[in-house]
């Protein structure tokens, strides 16, 4: 089956720097991937090339055998580590922001989701706390029915308890037709919904397992083999 999103030997110069080196991966429909990777390892890079907010300096990447794209950015949903929303909203303008904008917006899945997260349409963007504003990121992200969501460090700013919940809420509305990749820090907490983990060191790729092979294979958890990798 083909692949939802398939890099190929990308690399990404930010001037003199060299942020991402021969990345090449694939990541199929049905499947929760977490990218691991201590700081400035190249996760952001790799979410940013691909939802199309970044080129590649070399290689590529394609989301259902397209090139990035008009017609790959329609089928990707994508939650950056910055909020996409303006202070001056409301939650339910940025609900209407995201309706207009998106042809695949489902917006009883994201009053569903808005009540799930304990969000009310009438607060004001500004006064929700960093948690409350990642639910909402959340909420919109996974309110579209796209192929592939991106959710880079989703959960950074939530509670332990909430996190259980939102992880929870992720297993719940995503759609077994999709592929849903999630960079984060937080290995020990996430570790539990992911299918497949790709870790990322200095700019390459250091491995690519499926959770259960390494719990077979390795006899370790993930966040075990996350530390001897970046030990
Ligand atoms: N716009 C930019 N200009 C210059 N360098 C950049 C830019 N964006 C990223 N980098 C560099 O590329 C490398 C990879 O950054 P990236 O943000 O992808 O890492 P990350 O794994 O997401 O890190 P973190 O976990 O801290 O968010 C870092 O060394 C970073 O400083």
């Amino acid at each position: 089956m083909e692949p939802i999103l398939e890099m190929k030997s990308v690399g990404k110069r930010f001037g003199s720097k060299s942020a991402l080196e021969g990345v090449s991966f694939k990541a199929g429909a049905g499947r929760i991937i977490g990218l691991l990777g201590s700081n400035g390892s190249g996760k952001s890079t790799i979410m940013k090339i691909a939802s199309g907010i970044i080129h590649p300096t070399s290689g590529e990447a394609r989301i259902c055998g397209e090139p990035i794209g008009l017609q790959s950015k329609a089928m990707t949903s994508f939650m950056p580590d910055k909020p996409l929303t303006e202070p001056w909203m409301r939650v339910r303008d940025a609900v209407a922001f995201y309706r207009d904008f998106y042809a695949d917006f489902d917006s009883v899945k994201a009053q569903e989701m808005l009540s799930f997260m304990g969000l009310s349409e009438r607060e004001k963007i500004t006064s929700l706390s960093k948690g409350m504003n990642e639910r909402l990121q959340l909420s919109l992200a996974l309110s579209r029915n796209a192929k592939l969501y991106l959710l880079d460090e989703p959960i950074g700013g939530v509670d332990p308890v909430a996190r259980e919940k939102i992880l929870d809420a992720i297993v719940q509305y995503y759609s077994e037709d999709s592929c849903l990749i999630i960079s984060t820090h937080l290995v020990t907490d996430i570790e539990r919904i992911f299918d497949e983990v790709i870790f990322i060191k200095n700019g390459q790729l250091a491995m690519h397992e499926e959770v259960d092979h390494i719990r077979m294979t390795h006899g370790k958890s993930v966040v075990d083999l996350f530390k001897e990798v970046y030990a």
